[in-house]
């Protein structure tokens, strides 16, 4: 039900207090956003199915502690608004299919659940076990899981291998931009929520994907079966790609140097790539191509973005 857009204090667990936008209907606030197409944020109660959009009576949400269940769900819908705003004002696209995409997201899934989703219509998120990870609602979990509809409705690459890879490595780029867009980020993966008593170490490291026993070369790509062929793993690859692509520097198994583009110029040759290019079965090589081919477009055939990018896969043995 559409009521009026109401502006919000969200206590969040991760990035401070934050305004959101909610929806007033008959003296009562709800966790939904009208102002971008209407995405709202449910509580799953630790359940697997349902939940209900959260309520509260004065428009201050949250305690920023897990001790109250608001909270996360204050991360979360920061979390697609952030990212709604991302892509509409980088890209001018409204919503991850372009036309106003309806987002839900989900929080306190399941028991204890040290994990994070996309599954087609909605994002979902769970507490963790406050071990391996604090509740993986932060920024750069909301942009990743959000990015994996933007991927469904363009590229569509498949869940497995090279393209799970770039898949996965997509949602870890633009999950960065959308921390970025939150005025401070890293290139660090979860880095919030990651082993709570483990300070300094994250998920994943895109300026050094070692760091956290991924690759960050094809020549030391992982080829078993395991996490869908790698997904998680093999995503170091390109992770470091953009990131050198971004800030410039070199990398550390082949030794060779890229001249960096900056942030900006590098998502925008990875967003067009993905957008435009890719398809279903697109391995690493075809990104590398679809790169070049967004670069041209966007910046010229001899631009030093082109020379950058071709650098930037060189430097991670994908020719
Ligand atoms: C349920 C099946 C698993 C789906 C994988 C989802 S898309 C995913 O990649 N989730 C992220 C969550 C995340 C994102 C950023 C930072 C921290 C955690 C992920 O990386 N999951 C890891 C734990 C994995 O599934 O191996
Ligand atoms: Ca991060
Ligand atoms: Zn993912």
């Amino acid at each position: 039900m559409d009521g009026v857009n109401a502006t919000g204090t969200g206590k969040s667990l991760y990035s401070g207090n934050v305004s959101i936008t909610t929806d007033l209907v008959s003296g009562v606030y709800y966790l939904r956003d009208n102002s971008r197409g209407g995405m709202y944020t449910t509580n799953m109660n630790n359940r697997t199915t349902g939940g209900s959009t959260f309520t509260d009576a004065d428009n201050v949400w949250g305690t920023n502690t897990t001790a109250n269940v608001q909270s996360a769900g204050v991360d979360a819908h920061y979390g697609a608004q952030l990212t709604w705003d991302y892509y509409l004002s980088s890209f001018g696209r409204r919503g991850i299919d372009g036309n106003g995409f309806r987002v839900l997201s989900r929080v306190h899934y399941g028991n204890r659940y040290n994990n994070a989703f996309w599954n087609g219509s909605s994002m979902t998120y769970g507490d963790g076990d406050g071990t391996t990870f604090r509740p993986l609602v932060s920024l750069d979990v909301a942009g990743h899981e959000i990015t994996h509809g933007l991927t469904e409705k363009t590229a569509g690459l498949i869940y497995s291998n090279e393209s799970g890879a770039a898949n996965e490595s997509f949602s870890d780029i633009f999950g960065t931009m959308v921390e970025y867009s939150s005025g401070t980020g890293d290139y660090l993966i979860g880095e919030d929520i990651y082993t709570p008593a483990t300070a300094g170490d994250a998920l994943r490291n895109m300026s050094n994907p070692a760091a956290e026993g991924d690759p960050d070369h094809y020549s030391k790509r992982y080829t078993g079966t395991g996490d869908n062929g790698g997904v998680h793993i093999n995503s170091g690859i390109q992770n470091q790609v953009f990131y050198l692509l971004a800030q410039g520097g070199t990398n550390r198994t082949s030794g060779l140097a890229v001249t960096g583009i900056g942030r900006p110029k590098a998502a925008a040759i990875f967003y067009r790539a993905l957008t435009v290019y890719l398809t279903p079965s697109s391995n690493f090589k075809a990104v590398r191509t679809a790169t070049l081919n967004a670069a041209r477009d966007l910046y010229g055939a001899s631009s030093a973005e082109y020379n950058a990018t071709a650098q930037a896969w060189t430097a991670c043995g994908v020719q």
